[in-house]
Parts: structure tokens; sequence; C-alpha cells
């Protein structure tokens, strides 16, 4: 008598807890619980249709956790590529704020020779500049810019 739920349900809890380390059901990789206590760091029986994690088997499920790839090479290229990732989102902050200052300096000299604050014709012309490059995303990132280096004064 079968006791595990469809298959389909299987590939999509798969899905849903393959990515996050310690989520409900994961028990190393490929392997889900569906019911009963879950075997997590205390030692256990061992069992012929469960072996214990061997010491392979702990890095594979590390591996997993730390990018969701399956194999050492992917996860090689994943954690390589993140690096490169985090230094150019470093570079993007930076420019941000760099941004942010010279925003700064053209409010400031507007609100002093007696102006406004915004000027909407050149948000128009900042929000289009992004649309252009990179679509309606650019748009919303344009205007995420715009809110952060308005009123900054
Ligand atoms: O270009 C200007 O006039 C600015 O004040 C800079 C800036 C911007 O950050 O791009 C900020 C506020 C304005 O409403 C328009 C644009």
């Amino acid at each position: 008598m079968a006791t595990g739920p469809p298959a389909a349900m299987v590939v999509l809890l798969e899905q849903l807890t393959s990515d996050f380390p310690g989520a409900p059901g994961r028990q190393g990789p490929g392997r889900l619980c569906f019911s009963g206590p879950c075997r997590s760091g205390a030692p256990s029986e061992p069992s012929d249709e469960e072996p214990d994690m061997t010491a392979t088997a702990a890095t594979e499920q590390s591996t997993t956790e730390r990018t969701g790839a399956r194999t050492e090479d992917a996860a090689g290229v994943i954690t390589g590529a993140r690096e490169r990732i985090d230094a150019l989102d470093d570079r993007i902050i930076g420019l941000v704020q760099e941004r942010m200052a010279v925003s700064a300096v053209i409010q400031e000299a507007r609100i002093s020779s007696g102006g406004s604050r915004m000027n909407l014709s050149r948000e128009m012309e900042v929000l289009a500049h992004y649309r252009e490059a990179l679509g309606k995303p650019g748009t919303s990132l344009a205007m995420t810019l715009l809110e952060l280096c308005r009123g900054r004064v």
C-alpha cells in the first residue's frame, strides 16, 4: 500500500523546499520527509531504507543550501559569480550615493535662488532615459532613484 504523496506533489514540494536551508521536509539532497519526526543533528538508528548522512552527503547538502546547485562544479560557478555581483552591487550603491549628492547640489542651488526643489520636466527626462535603456522596469528604477535623490537638501 503506497503511503507517499502523488508524484506531482513530490515535484512541487521539491521545488518549494530545495532552496531554503532548514526548510520543512528537507532531509538532504533529493529527500523529503512527509510525516513523522525528521532526523536532524542527533544520532539515529541505522536504517536500510534511509542511510545515515555521510561526510560526503553533508557536503552536498551544504552546497545545495548555499547555492541551490546540485553539483560542486555548478556551486563553484555560482559562488564566483555571486562575488562579482556583490562587487557590482557595492559599486552601484556607491554610484547611487554619488547621484544623491550631485542631485542635492542642484536642488540647493535652485532653492537658494528662489526656485522649488523639484523640476518635473527634468524628472520626465530621467524616467524616459531609464525606460529607453531598460524597458518598463527601468521606469520603476528611475522613480526609486528620484525618490532617493529628492528632498535631501
Ligand atoms: O535635475 C534637476 O533639476 C534635479 O533637481 C535633479 C533631480 C534628479 O535627481 O535627477 C532631482 C529632483 C528634480 O525633481 C529633478 C531631477
